[in-house]
């Protein structure tokens, strides 16, 4: 195998050299490394800097790259594992390089977290993670860390995959990054709380072709319960923009107010909070000093979900401008006149055209118009 050396944060490591012709790596190396994951690394490698867990496994390692950073930047214990003889030979040589300072293991994931438990369990598979949730929560004491880059099915543009892999049914609407999100959420509580233990979303964002949790992990009857009851529906009307949210295991039947439609149930999905603010501020505080390659990118991030509305209520004020046949105002403007008008609004961190707000629709119209 070729190599080419790689720096991310202060640690390097070598990872198979890609062919030039082809731009997803992939196709073109026997060991999977995206550069484009360099944010979803850095955002874990800072909030491991300031949650500290006694442990963490980076499940699925590809070159390692993960678990390298964690033992490196953030000097924590660190068991790298892949399937894949060809990854386990890149880790362990990466992980010589580095000091040995990481233990590398051989193993089908599912099978290495039946058998033992960590501090903090991170999954980042090719596409889905629903094959490997249920092991991992039965793994992971403390914390929870999941990517899944099969965004299609998770936000309805495949819709039967979507229902197979998440147990829910998504819809394709402009608020995707927001379906994705929250169907990903509702499927890992599901797989929580039959283990009588409840979730915390500390930080967790979509972002381009993904979305990434982080999760903590809670003990008890009394934690999964009150984790349940964030479990309910977007209530969304077939014919206009009108939404709004239903908690519970079943939708409850309901028409539009505006056009008398029956509503669609988005879910069994997430609808509390996808953040826990405190750590977010935190974060972007320590981010500052760290190392980061994508420091610009993440600290920009994290300004949005400070700000952002924990409600699912996303609005694109464009695609409403038009519908409406007004050429939008500024979303600053926007923002400010809801506010003025006594109601919360927000930017989304995942698009540059969201609104979340607690106003109603009509109002939201008038105030774009
Ligand atoms: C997307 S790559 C991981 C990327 C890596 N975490 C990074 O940040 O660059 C997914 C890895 O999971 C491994 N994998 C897939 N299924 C697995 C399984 N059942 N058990 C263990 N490893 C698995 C693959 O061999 C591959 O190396």
């Amino acid at each position: 195998m070729d190599y080419s050396e790689v720096t991310e944060g202060n640690t390097h490591f070598f990872v198979p050299r890609q062919d030039p012709c082809h731009t997803f790596p992939p196709a073109s190396t026997p060991v999977f490394y995206n550069p484009r994951m360099e944010l979803n690394r850095d955002a874990t490698v800072l909030l491991l800097t300031h949650l500290r867990p006694s442990d963490y496994l980076d499940a699925m390692g590809a070159s390692g790259v993960r678990g390298l950073r964690v033992a490196r930047e953030c000097g924590i214990p660190v068991t790298i594992n892949d399937r894949e003889p060809g990854a386990v030979d890149l880790i362990r040589q990466n992980a010589a390089a580095l000091g040995d300072v990481v233990a590398v293991t051989h193993q089908d994931v599912n099978v290495l977290m039946s058998g033992r438990s960590f501090d903090a369990v991170d999954l980042d598979p090719f596409g889905s993670p629903a094959p490997f949730v249920d092991a991992a929560v039965r793994s992971a004491r403390r914390y929870l860390f999941v990517t899944a880059t099969d965004t299609a099915p998770l936000c309805g543009a495949h819709l039967k995959a979507g229902m197979r892999r998440y147990f829910a049914r998504p819809m394709n609407t402009e608020y995707h990054g927001e379906v994705a999100l929250r169907i990903l959420l509702g499927f890992v509580v599901r797989e929580v709380v039959k283990y009588d233990r409840g979730v915390e979303p500390v930080f967790c964002f979509a972002r381009e072709h993904y979305v990434r949790l982080h999760l903590r992990l809670l003990r008890g009857a009394a934690a999964a319960d009150r984790t349940l009851a964030r479990i309910g529906y977007i209530m969304q009307c077939p014919g206009c923009f009108e939404r709004t949210e239903t908690a519970g295991l079943l939708p409850e039947p309901c028409r539009c107010d505006r056009c008398d439609a029956a509503m669609a149930p988005i879910g069994p999905l997430w609808l509390g909070a996808i953040n826990d603010h405190a750590t977010l501020a935190a974060l972007r505080e320590r981010a500052e000093a760290m190392p980061l390659g994508s420091k610009v990118r993440l600290t920009r991030l994290l300004d949005v979900l400070v700000q952002e509305l924990d409600t699912s209520s996303h609005y694109d004020y464009h695609v409403i401008a038009k519908a409406e046949k007004v050429s939008p105002t500024g979303m600053e403007t926007v923002l400010t006149r809801l506010t003025a008008l006594g109601y919360r609004a927000s930017r989304t961190h995942y698009a540059g055209t969201g609104i979340k707000t607690d106003a109603p629709l009509a109002v939201l119209k008038s105030v774009i118009r």
